[in-house]
């Protein structure tokens, strides 16, 4: 079944069975099942990133993830994943910019091993190859092996979507870059294995959601304060994991970076709250095609405002929970020397990196 044009596709994924652990914290419920939407086919990273952070939920496989949003608001999904950073690429800029339209908040994050394969139709050989097609960031990281195999690069909007279009037209002199599970799930041969430029290939995802996560499970705590230590020292007698709650937020102002730069870093420093992202957009008017940077101006009462354009903007995630005071504080003086602040949610950190199974 299809709706609105059939740009969303109702087809709900059952849950996968995973033998990697659910994150701490991991968003569960017994009477109704949680629905993902991602951006993509079945088969793609996004969607196994979504069952890794939420091991009984259903995945919406959508387009593009304009309609994973909209799935949101027709109630059809519970959440949608993102692919936001990579540490072969950093900030997926373009990722970062749909969350920042959109009211929707962080409430998981979860980081995968992505491990990229050349996979082609049965009976295609390497020597056949002229074209590859693949997620602009998969090619990205395959870059070295690709130039290697002197193949013609195809973006295209997803990996399983590539393996899909590779069967529907019978592309006999093109692969595509995918899972092994999409090679799996589609009946593709795997021409290689381990395709990305360097074997150390994590990207982090962000399950948002149309409400902030108010989640205060007792296992969660605020670092550095003495709950954290002595919950720190039970844990590890008793080998539980202990959950460090993070929170993103948006930090737009005018001119004079550096000293922005400096004032925010002594926000966080003089309450002890340590930082783990700090990535500086500098989009000037003046510069020939760059846009600027357009965030939804949304409160955690759920009130939101216009859509406005800001040149230089800060991405800032933290640990600490907008409970802590400290966290309050910090952002209340940021507040008084920037001219927007959006905090994009408070969740729980993620402490692995999933690897998919072969
Ligand atoms: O295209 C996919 O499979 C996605 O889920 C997006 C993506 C692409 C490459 C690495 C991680 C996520």
């Amino acid at each position: 079944m299809a709706i609105s044009n059939g740009m969303i596709s109702l087809t709900l994924s059952p849950p996968l069975p995973s033998s990697n652990k659910p994150p701490p914290n991991s968003i569960s419920t017994s009477i109704n099942t949680i629905r993902v939407a991602f951006q993509g086919s079945p088969g793609a990273y996004s969607e196994f990133a979504a069952k890794t952070a939420i091991p009984s939920c259903t995945t919406l496989p959508c387009r593009s993830f304009s309609d994973a949003i909209s799935s949101l608001s027709l109630n059809l999904a519970d959440h949608a994943i993102l692919p936001v950073e990579s540490t072969m690429e950093g900030t997926a800029l373009r990722n970062y910019d749909f969350l920042l339209r959109h009211p929707l908040f962080i409430t998981q994050e979860i980081n995968l091993f992505v491990h990229y394969c050349l996979l082609a139709i049965p009976g295609v050989l390497p020597t056949h190859l002229k074209t590859v097609i693949s997620h602009p960031m998969a090619l990205a990281h395959c870059h070295r092996s690709l130039t290697r195999l002197g193949l013609n690069r195809q973006p295209v909007e997803d990996t399983a979507g590539a393996v899909e279009m590779l069967l529907d037209n019978r592309l006999l002199d093109t692969a595509a870059i995918a899972s092994p599970r999409a090679a799996q799930l589609y009946g593709l041969n795997v021409l290689a294995h381990g395709l990305q430029d360097e074997s150390w290939n994590v990207t982090r995802f962000l399950i948002l959601s149309k409400h902030p996560n108010n989640n205060n499970n007792n296992n969660i705590v605020d670092p550095l304060t003495p709950a954290a230590a002595a919950a720190g020292a039970a844990a590890a007698n008793h080998d539980e994991q202990i959950v460090i709650r993070k929170t993103s937020i948006v930090i737009a102002h005018r001119g004079g970076c550096m000293l922005v730069i400096l004032k925010v870093l002594k926000a966080f420093s003089s309450r002890n709250l340590n930082m783990t992202k700090l990535e500086v957009i500098n989009h000037d008017e003046e510069e020939e095609g760059k846009s600027p940077v357009m965030i939804l101006d949304v409160r955690l009462d759920g009130k939101k405002g216009s859509l406005r354009a800001f040149p230089h903007v800060l991405y800032v995630d933290f640990e600490g929970s907008m409970e802590d005071f400290r966290v309050r504080e910090a952002i209340d003086e940021i507040s008084k020397f920037s001219v927007f602040v959006r905090i994009l949610g408070t969740y729980s950190a993620d402490p692995n990196v999933y690897d998919l199974h072969y």
